[in-house]
This record gives structure tokens, sequence and C-alpha cells, in this order.
């Protein structure tokens, strides 16, 4: 490979060194996509059809979107029998490695199930939390530029954990293609209805119902900007999980893996999506050009070459910086969805980071062996709300009652003061009620 063609690679090139670095890393963090105003104007039109027409808006948006040529919600639904065929007819490698992840990804969720508690007071009074699982849960499923029965398993397996009592999934099945790997872990994840709807509809329906869609309690899963747009807009109506943008990956070597490994490391999110993102941190120079070049040589064997390319052009970036501290200040500064520590030591790194979706820990942990099956969910915070947000879990799926339990005597000292409190609010009727518990 020429010089020349090394350079041909697009990407942003930037140095902490610079005078412009802030203003062009922060130009390159950030995503429009949810603040579009056209694809806002889009979406609450799909919305407000979806509630006015239900299945009827469904099937034309299906066929329009989705280029699809169906005529009744009964060609967008997809039952327990056909899931269960979808499994059971899996070639055997397919179907064991599905059952391999999904094992892993029940292991790793059952131990965030957050446990209901008590505790009592000397005078008998009992103050404690219930924590109770969402009735029903819709989990969308992306499907628009791929097929993700991944993201099945990393949604409906924590609902399941949690207790959820039905969980209702949808995924955009373009041209009418159905993925079977789709189905069968849907199967596997325990899912109990399934619509092949996607995008802004697809959400409209999970928040409002149809005469054949369930109304929802909370919609969660990652999708574009229709699917990222239309959850703001129905929360509230429902609960959301988080607004996730396009994948994202920032990678800090110590210059000592090999450059086609970390190359393919940032490829694997750049394929997701033009708009994914792709970073690669280093404070060795020579290894950033040995990424790059590595980079170059290998992007026209991906046989998402184009997807990459744009990816890279529009918002990946190659930075230098002076130190393994520049590194964790810019870590904590960019917050990414996916974190990967290509250092000899990343352990010495961690206590410093504060902000990162999932953190994985050296040059064998590919963020890709994340995204498919080492057990923690890829459903994650992007666009920096790790700041704010953490990855997607059981704890999405339950919601916490507050329990209080008054004896005689907890309820004559809390009324005293509570009864004071009333009245500096002037809101005699609670100090009335607190009152008449007083002991005599
Ligand atoms: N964070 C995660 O866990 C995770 C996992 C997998 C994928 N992703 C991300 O999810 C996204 C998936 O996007 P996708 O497009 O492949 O699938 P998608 O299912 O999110 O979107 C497809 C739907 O978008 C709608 N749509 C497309 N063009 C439209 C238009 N012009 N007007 C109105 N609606 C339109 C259609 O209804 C279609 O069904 C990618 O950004 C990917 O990176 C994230
Ligand atoms: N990297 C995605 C989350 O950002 C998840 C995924 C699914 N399949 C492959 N990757
Ligand atoms: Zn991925």
């Amino acid at each position: 490979m020429t010089d020349s063609a090394i350079r041909e690679l697009e990407i942003s090139r930037l140095s902490t060194q610079e005078k412009d670095f802030d203003t062009r890393l922060e130009a390159l963090l950030a995503w429009e996509g949810v603040s579009d105003s056209a694809v806002q104007q889009r979406v609450d039109e799909i919305i407000a059809a979806v509630k006015a027409r239900g299945d009827a808006a469904l099937v034309d948006y299906s066929n329009r979107f989705d280029r699809m040529s169906v005529s009744s919600m009964t060609e967008l639904t997809l039952g327990p029998e056909r899931l269960r065929e979808a499994f059971d007819n899996l070639p055997r490698e397919q179907r064991d490695a599905l059952a391999a992840a999904a094992e892993r990804i029940r292991t790793y969720h059952q131990r965030q199930k957050p446990e209901s508690w008590h505790y009592t007071e000397a005078d008998g009074s009992v103050l404690g939390q219930q924590v109770t699982p969402l009735d029903r849960a819709g989990i969308y499923v992306p499907g628009g530029k791929a097929a993700y029965p991944s993201s099945v398993l990393m949604n409906a397996i924590p609902a399941h954990v949690a207790g959820v009592r039905e969980i209702v999934m949808v995924v955009p099945t373009p041209d009418g293609v159905l993925n079977e790997l789709v189905l069968a872990a849907a199967h596997l994840a325990g899912v109990d209805h399934v619509f092949t709807i996607g995008g802004a509809q697809a959400v409209a329906a999970l928040a409002y119902g149809t005469e054949t869609v369930p109304r929802v309690d909370k919609v969660v899963g990652p999708g574009n900007i229709y699917v990222a747009t239309a959850k703001r807009a129905v929360f509230g109506q429902v609960g959301i999980d988080m607004i996730a943008g396009p994948s994202e990956i920032l990678v800090v070597s110590d210059g000592e893996t090999d450059p086609e490994w970390l190359a393919m490391d940032l490829f694997s999110q750049a394929e997701h999506d033009e708009d994914a993102q792709a970073m690669l941190v280093s404070w060795n120079a020579k290894h950033l050009a040995a990424v790059e070049a590595a980079m170059a040589r290998l992007l026209p064997t991906m046989e998402r070459e184009a997807i990459i390319r744009t990816s890279l052009r529009e918002r990946g970036a190659l930075i230098l910086c002076d130190d393994r501290n520049e590194a964790v200040t810019l870590i904590n500064r960019i917050a990414p969805e996916h974190l990967e520590l290509s250092l000899e030591d990343p352990g010495s790194l961690l206590p410093e980071i504060r902000h990162a979706g999932a953190i994985f820990m050296g040059r064998y942990t590919a963020e890709a062996l994340g995204d498919y099956c080492a057990g923690p969910n890829h459903v994650l915070p992007t666009s920096g709300t790790a700041r704010f947000s953490s990855p997607l879990g059981v704890y999405d799926f339950q919601k916490r009652s507050s329990i209080i339990h008054c004896s005689p005597e907890g309820a004559s000292s809390l009324g005293e003061t509570a009864s004071v409190l009333a009245r500096g609010e002037s809101l005699t009727a609670h100090a009335r009620s607190a009152e008449y518990r007083l002991r005599k």
C-alpha cells in the first residue's frame, strides 16, 4: 500500500496541543439528529396519525418506509408458534451461540435484581421500599440497516429477569424480509408478542396502543433518529429508558496493541451507521500513524466499507494527547458509550473514569464481545449521556414504592413534627389529620 493510498483515509486528526482542539472536538461530538426540526415535524405527524388511525396508519407507514406490501396488521403480527419454529429450525451452530449468549446475559442481569427492604424503628413503625415489575414493557429492536438478534436478548432478558408480565417487541422488516435469528432470539428471551413494525410509528403504537398493538408502560431499546425523536415525544405518556443515539467507541491505546486489532475495533462501531462515531486516543504518535495505515489497508476489505468510510470521515478521529492523565481527562469529557482501554494495566486507570457506558479492559477485550455475549447489556447511553445515565438493566423494568407503617406511638411522635411543619405551611387539614392521631 502506497503512502498516497494511506492518505485516502478521511478521518480527523487532532492533537490536544493545537489551539483549535476544543472547537474541533466539540464539533465532532455534536449529534444534531434528535433536534433536527424536519425529523421532529415528521415524527409529530406520524405519532398523530397512529393516535388517530391506529392499525391503518401502521400498515400505511410500513408500506411506505419499510417497502412492505401489506393490507392488514395480521400480516405484521407474529405469534409464539412462529417464534418457536424459527428457533427450532436454526442451524445448530447459531442456536447454540444464541443460547450461550442468552445464558450469560441472564446470569449477569440476575445479579442486578434490586430487593425490597424494610426496617423497624424502636416504636414499632416500619419503613421500607417495595420493588415491583412493570406490567407490560415494549422493546424496540432496530432493523433498518442491519438485523439485531443480540438486541432482542439485551432488551428482553432484563425485562424477563425483572418479572415483567408481558413483553411486546417491535422490529421493522424492510422489504418484508424476516430475520430468523431475530425471531429465534425473541422465543429464547420470552417475548410475548412480536409486531414487524418500526420507526416512529412503532414507538407511537406502543405508547398509545392500537386495535392490535397493546399499550405498554415503558418503551425501551435503541434505534435511529426517528425512533429516538419519537421516544422523546412519547415520554410522559409512557416511560422510556434513554434517548440512545448512534453507536460510539473510544479506544485509548498505550501504543502496544496490534494496530490491525484497533483498526477493526474502530470499524466495528463505525459499520453500524454513517452517524456512528469511532475515536482513538493515544500519546504515541507513531502508533496513531500505524493504526491509521492499518485502517486504510483494511477498509477496502470491509463489506460495509461505504458506511464505515462515511462514519470515519464525518465523525471519526485520531487524537494525539500528552500522556495518560490527559487521556483520562478526554475520556471523562467525551463520556463515551463504549470505552476500550487497550493498555497493559487498565485497572490503574479505572478509578479515575467517571463517565462511560461500558468499559472494556485490556487488549484482549474487544468491544464486539460485549455487543454479543460477555453478559453486560449493550444498550448503553450515547452522545455524552453517560454523565447521568446507565446501561439498560433489570432496574429499568421495575419501580419502587415506599412503604410507611406507623405504630400508635410512631404516629404520635411523627404527628407532632408534621403538625408543626404543616402549620408553618398554612396547610391546616394536613396538621389536623396528623393531630387526630396524637396520644392524648
Ligand atoms: N445502542 C445500542 O444498543 C444499539 C444496538 C443496535 C443498533 N444501534 C443503533 O440503532 C440504529 C439503528 O438504525 P436503523 O436505521 O438501522 O434501524 P431502526 O429500526 O432504528 O430504523 C428503521 C425505521 O426508521 C424509519 N425510517 C427510516 N427512514 C425514514 C424516513 N425518511 N422517515 C420516517 N421514518 C423513517 C422506518 O420506519 C424504519 O422502520 C443505528 O444508529 C445503530 O447504531 C444501537
Ligand atoms: N454496538 C451496538 C451498541 O451500540 C450493539 C450491537 C449489536 N450488534 C452489534 N453491535
Ligand atoms: Zn456493535
